[in-house]
């Protein structure tokens, strides 16, 4: 592979598709061309890129970009940042990591048993933060003209900012009863979005658990989206649904997401590595490294 290649890692985060690279010695950065290539691949398919750069701002341990597979910058990835600190905490035996993101710095800790807690911060709920087009005082719940779509089951969506925008509509029935896959392009894209958002459609299982799915912007549907767990429970605790720490379920597993008193989401879930390689983040041309045995060869770098 040429010399401007960077160790990436093929990673999950409760089937959330992941490719964790570390750009920290190449000092470049992955061009949206080279995302889209290596979303199309069979092998590479991602829904995130979290790119591990050098740290801008002393004291922290990186600054991480996300990147969707259509290319656009997310500011927030739960599951990605899961993926980060299983790769970090491999290479280091860290236990505890902090990150800068385009929603700010996150930390992140990753317990004996090997999953991830990782603090996402506070959750925003004003129209301009959001940030919808026009003001809404109560963002519970939103009326929105969506047309035909599934309407009149799917209405007021509960919309919220975990650094990323998210819509959630809470249904009664099985959340596989809906077609995500056809409304979720539509909403996404919805003028009341002008950045867009992350569409998801909830259901409450009891006072401490919910069921979901998530249409994710800049990707489709994915099998888990971590700050849209955290937008739906800090919803569901909002609109009196359920208590502040709940079990999120989504069709790749299922997270634990606990609002704090002091208004942090926490979000506790795994992280699995896949497989790892080299790729050129100008190109995306890659290379998969030969089986790894053993836990060491397995770190990323
Ligand atoms: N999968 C992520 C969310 C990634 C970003 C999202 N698609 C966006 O554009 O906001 C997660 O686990 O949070």
């Amino acid at each position: 592979m040429a010399l401007s290649s960077a160790p990436f890692a093929r990673m999950n985060g409760c089937g959330n598709e992941i490719l964790v690279v570390d750009l920290r010695e190449l000092q470049s950065r992955v061009r949206p061309e080279a995302a889209r290539t290596l979303a199309a691949g069979a092998e590479t398919h991602f829904d995130q890129i979290m790119a591990i750069h050098r740290p801008a701002t002393p004291g922290t341990d990186a600054y991480v970009r996300i990147i969707n597979a259509d290319g656009s910058e997310a500011e927030a990835c739960g599951n990605g940042t899961r993926c980060v600190v299983q790769a970090l905490a491999a290479e280091t035996g860290r236990t505890h990591f902090t990150f800068e993101t385009r929603a700010g710095l996150i930390l992140a800790e990753e317990h004996e048993d090997g999953t991830i807690s990782v603090d996402m911060g506070k959750p925003r709920f004003s129209w301009q933060e959001i940030p919808l087009a026009e003001e809404f005082r109560d963002t519970r719940a939103i009326e929105l003209q969506i047309g035909p779509i599934d309407a009149p089951v799917l209405h007021s969506p509960s919309v919220v900012s975990m650094g990323n925008p998210h819509a959630i509509f809470w249904v009664k029935q099985d959340v596989n009863a809906f077609a995500l896959d056809r409304f979720g392009p539509v909403l996404e894209n919805h003028p009341i979005f002008p950045e867009r958002a992350n569409i998801s459609i909830a259901e409450v299982t009891s006072p401490s658990s919910l069921t979901m799915r998530t249409w994710e912007r800049g990707v489709g549907l994915t099998r888990a989206c971590g700050s849209a767990a955290c937008a739906a429970a800090v919803s569901a605790a909002r609109t009196r649904r359920t208590g502040r720490e709940v079990a999120v379920t989504q069709p790749g597993g299922t997270l634990t997401i606990r609002w704090r008193d002091d208004d942090h989401v926490i979000m506790t879930g795994p992280a699995e590595w896949e497989w790892s390689g080299r790729l050129d983040p100008e190109t995306g041309d890659y290379l998969r490294d030969t089986v790894a045995d053993s836990a060491e060869e397995r770190e990323i770098g």
